[in-house]
């Protein structure tokens, strides 16, 4: 049941949603249709069989409405801007479009019996892990989505490091730029810090796929900083060997009791 329920997630997201976080081709009238036919997912009148492998999920697990609800506002927002004057406004922008999975994910993933933290601790590692993985993603795809007129880096951090659009667009890899990048990637790391609290602390099953992506996307920074910050000409790629040996790592994380976690 925990695979239907990924599949609900993960194709519509993937598949039907996006290519990447955007919402480029869909209409406005599209997205409220999407808004309605989660309405009817949650009230249990599925409209096709993806709709009906989350009815069946929502059914089975306490899941909230309002991140999927949320998740929709993002490419509402997506649609309508493509700037970002600051990182709150970035933050929010990550929350709808990621932080929302993380929110959706952990009733299904289930908290460990054994877990000695709130909830609420554990919902926000979840938040912080998504958070993470968009900011990742955003500074992977700096030059893709400079490519499409888009830029998702918080403007006024981009002035304090002499840099505008034009430095963006042109793919030019300055002192300044990479000082920028510098900055970007802590962040991003500051917010996978944060979320491996929670990861541990997850159901003893869920715990490998989150380690395993709490590994993987820090893989991208690091690939980031090996390309010596030119996230605008060359895309960060972490190779099927280098993740494929993470994974043991990921597991021994995932199998350590939650409150040895803290001290690796
Ligand atoms: C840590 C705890 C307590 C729980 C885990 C909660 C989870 C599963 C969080 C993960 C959230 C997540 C995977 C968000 C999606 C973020 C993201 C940037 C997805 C990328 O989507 P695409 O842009 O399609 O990917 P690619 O561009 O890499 O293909």
């Amino acid at each position: 049941m925990r695979l239907t329920w990924f599949c609900a997630v993960w194709c519509r997201r993937t598949d039907e949603l996006v290519d990447g976080p955007n919402a480029d081709h869909l209409s406005s009238p599209e997205l409220d249709k999407w808004e309605e036919r989660l309405e009817d997912i949650f009230n249990g009148c599925p409209y096709d069989m993806l709709d009906a492998a989350l009815t069946d999920t929502v059914y089975k697990f306490p899941i909230d409405i309002k991140p999927f609800r949320d998740m929709i506002e993002g490419m509402r927002m997506d649609k309508r801007k493509n700037r970002y004057q600051n990182f709150q406004e970035l933050y929010l922008y990550c929350y709808y479009v990621a932080g929302t999975v993380g929110l959706m994910s952990v009733p299904v993933m289930g908290i460990a019996p054994e877990s000695s933290v709130s909830a609420q601790t554990i919902y926000n590692s979840a938040l912080y892990l998504g958070i993470g993985n968009q900011l990742t993603n955003i500074l992977r795809d700096v030059g893709e989505d400079a490519m499409r007129g888009r830029v998702y880096l918080p403007q006024d951090e981009l002035a304090q490091f002499g840099l505008c659009d034009e430095d963006v667009f042109s793919r030019k890899v300055s002192d300044g730029w990479r000082e920028f990048v510098k900055v970007q990637i802590a962040r991003a790391r500051f917010y996978f810090q944060q979320a491996e609290e929670g990861a541990s602390q997850l159901d003893r099953a869920s715990r490998w796929p989150v380690w395993s992506s709490l590994l993987l996307y820090r893989k991208i920074l690091d690939a980031i900083e090996e390309n010596d910050y030119d996230n605008l000409t060359k895309r960060a790629y972490v190779g099927r060997t280098r993740k494929l040996l993470m994974l043991p790592l990921a597991y021994s994380r995932a199998m350590s009791t939650p409150n040895l976690a803290f001290q690796y």
